[in-house]
């Protein structure tokens, strides 16, 4: 079983996710001023054919006379071959220093994506069982994918707008101001109003962001349940079904997303009439100051043409603005799962195990149902095997996540050997405790591989023990590729019998002092229930054993069996003595056996 022990926790200290993303990249402090700064020297070099063609129109207007002139080269041939290299020159600077930005910022938003995955899908692992009892698992897909990718988006495209958008700003207001402070004026009097839609555009979209991240997580949960339960939806004929209802849901995240557009849509059109004004201003105004001689004809070129290269470019704040919403909002959906609490962390005590358990008063209710155990006393001696029964919601499971440290009992005591369960450190507990749960997961990698998931090192005799052990090496032996037969396509084709053997081996190649069987056999044929009995009789004493377990036939040989009723042991005691008297075992067993008597009571 996986008791992880719990690593630093993450937390955003409930700071601003921009602070927190930008705190994620501190650590490349070197590659991002870097970035920022190939950012703004392209940006340079892009303003600065707009500047050339001023001093183009001076050269061939004014000739002798020009500014070129002034600073020494006074024949216009040699003037306008200056002009040309100069615009080599930039033209190649401008490439030269957009491959370098887009190498960098491209290069540290692959590592971020990278970073936070690893990060969240870490966390995730630490989560306590009550997470994933609560929340779907296709949303926390979501975030491991989508909101990640949405982040990846902004940090590729969004920062290095951002941040020549602002240079474009400074850069050409200062060329503006040199040039003619009147007009400077005038041209930048849209910026505010265009800095002011961009804010309010983000107010009113964040909310439909967030409602958009929200429909993409409901719509992945249900892809994916649907697709790990197809079988379910074709045996019972279900498709018309499920495609109606997945085609609901693809249709509110359709919507969702549809009401952010239309604000996002909005925004380009009133950006536009805001730089109309201001482009027209230093058209007449200029114009006017040209022809009334206050203005040379090259001054008013530039700053005709610098009025496109500094408005334009803010119409991409919308765009950046969009880019930025979606990425906050996927950022405050990875920060609420990297805040979630991690399970509580394992105490320190360390010394091998012999698997005797004392339960004393223990109960523990769910947060979200009536549901749980109570008021459990229970001993399980070192080697014994105990079988918990009863009927279907009777608090079995809760009392084996109970004694695995799945989750923790909010009354009572539980000891292991002695010394409080919690205090154990959860290395010496995975090293002690082995899970066979009802649903098996095998991964992707050969049988081998599989069988020593727990052990890595393995070698390759004790794989085969365990197998053996576990009565499953004779079916693996007789599989084209034996021991290195491939999981993944292959594995959907072994039986469940199959598969649980070799989760058995699995769990006995670590060699538990404990070994737990979640229902293992309930779903198993019973040549694999007679096996998995022939292998529990083998370890007799050798290792606790706790079976659930709803066929009784499989818990005939228990040294103790506990009935549990609506969250109570109600009954102890070995089969023998439990069938005798009259009860809900023996009204069970006669259930199961065909004797049953129906007006039998508990
Ligand atoms: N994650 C959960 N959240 C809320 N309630 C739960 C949760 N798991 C179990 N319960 C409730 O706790 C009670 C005991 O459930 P538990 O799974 O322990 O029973 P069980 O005996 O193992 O049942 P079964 O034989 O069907 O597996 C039930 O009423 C169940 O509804």
């Amino acid at each position: 079983m996986s008791i992880s022990p719990p690593s630093a926790p993450f937390s955003s200290g409930k700071r601003h996710p921009l602070r927190v993303l930008l705190s994620l990249v501190s650590e490349e402090k070197g590659r991002v001023v870097r970035a920022v700064a190939a950012s703004v020297i392209n940006k340079i070099f892009d303003v600065m054919p707009e500047i050339l063609i001023g001093i183009a129109l001076d050269v061939v207007v004014r000739g002798k006379d020009s500014f070129v002139a002034q600073v020494g080269i006074t024949d216009p041939v040699h003037q306008l071959t200056l002009l040309g290299i100069a615009t080599f020159l930039i033209w190649f600077g401008e490439s030269l220093f957009e491959y370098f930005y887009q190498i960098l910022w491209r290069g540290l938003a692959q590592d971020v994506q990278h970073r936070l995955r690893i990060l969240c899908y870490d966390h995730a692992q630490h989560l306590p069982t009550s997470f994933y009892e609560e929340n779907r698992s296709g949303d926390l897909v979501a975030v491991l994918n989508d909101d990640i990718n949405q982040l990846e988006r902004f940090l590729d495209r969004g920062a290095n707008e951002l941040i020549q958008t602002f240079a474009a700003v400074v850069l050409v207001g200062a060329v503006f101001f040199i040039v003619s402070p009147l007009i400077a004026v005038v041209a930048f009097t849209p910026v505010p109003a265009i800095i002011a839609g961009a804010f309010w555009f983000q107010r009113r979209a964040q909310a439909r962001y967030d409602a958009v991240r929200a429909r993409a997580g409901g719509l992945g949960a249900r892809l994916t349940t649907n697709l790990q339960g197809l079988q379910t939806i074709r045996a019972f004929g279900a498709e018309a079904r499920e495609t109606a209802a997945l085609s609901k849901e693809s249709r509110a995240y359709v919507d969702a997303n549809r009401a952010a557009i239309r604000v996002s849509s909005a925004f380009i059109p009133i950006i536009r009439m805001a730089i109309l004004s201001g482009f027209l201003a230093t058209f007449l105004i200029g114009g006017w100051l040209t022809l009334t001689g206050q203005m040379q004809v090259g001054a008013y070129g530039l700053l005709v043409f610098l009025t496109q290269r500094l408005l334009w470019p803010m119409t991409h704040l919308a765009e950046i603005a969009d880019l930025y919403e979606r990425a906050m909002a996927s950022t405050r959906r990875i920060l609420r799962l990297l805040d979630e609490p991690r399970g509580e962390p394992h105490g320190a005590h360390d010394a091998s195990v012999s698997g005797r358990f004392e339960l004393e008063g223990v109960g523990f209710r769910y947060a979200t149902s009536p549901g749980g155990v109570t008021d459990i006393n229970l001993a399980i001696r070192a080697g014994e095997t105990v079988a918990l029964v009863g009927p279907t919601g009777s608090g079995k499971s809760t009392l084996i996540k109970l004694l695995g440290l799945f989750i923790r009992p909010q009354k009572g005591a539980i000891r292991l050997d002695g010394v409080p369960l919690a205090d154990w450190s959860g290395e010496r507990l995975r090293r002690s405790m082995a899970w066979v749960p009802q649903e098996v997961t095998l991964f992707s990698g050969s049988i081998a591989d599989n069988i020593a998931y727990g052990k890595p090192s393995a070698s390759r005799e004790e794989v085969e023990a365990a197998a053996r052990l576990a009565e499953a090496d004779g079916f693996i032996r007789a599989l084209p590729d034996g021991y290195e037969s491939q999981i993944g396509e292959y594995g959907q084709k072994l039986s469940g019998g199959q598969r649980q053997r070799i989760a058995l081996a699995r769990a006995l190649l670590i060699d538990p002092a404990i070994l737990i069987l979640d229902e293992a056999t309930s779903a198993v044929d019973n040549e694999t229930e007679a096996a998995i009995q022939r292998s529990l009789a083998k370890m007799k004493g050798k290792r606790t054993v706790i079976l659930v377990a709803h066929r009784l036939s499989t818990v005939v040989h228990a040294d103790a069996i506990h009935v549990m009723d609506d969250g109570r042991i109600i009954q102890s005691g070995p089969h023998d003595r439990l069938v005798e008297c009259p009860g809900l075992y023996r009204t069970l067993w006669n259930i199961q056996t065909g004797h049953a008597e129906m007006n039998e009571t508990a």
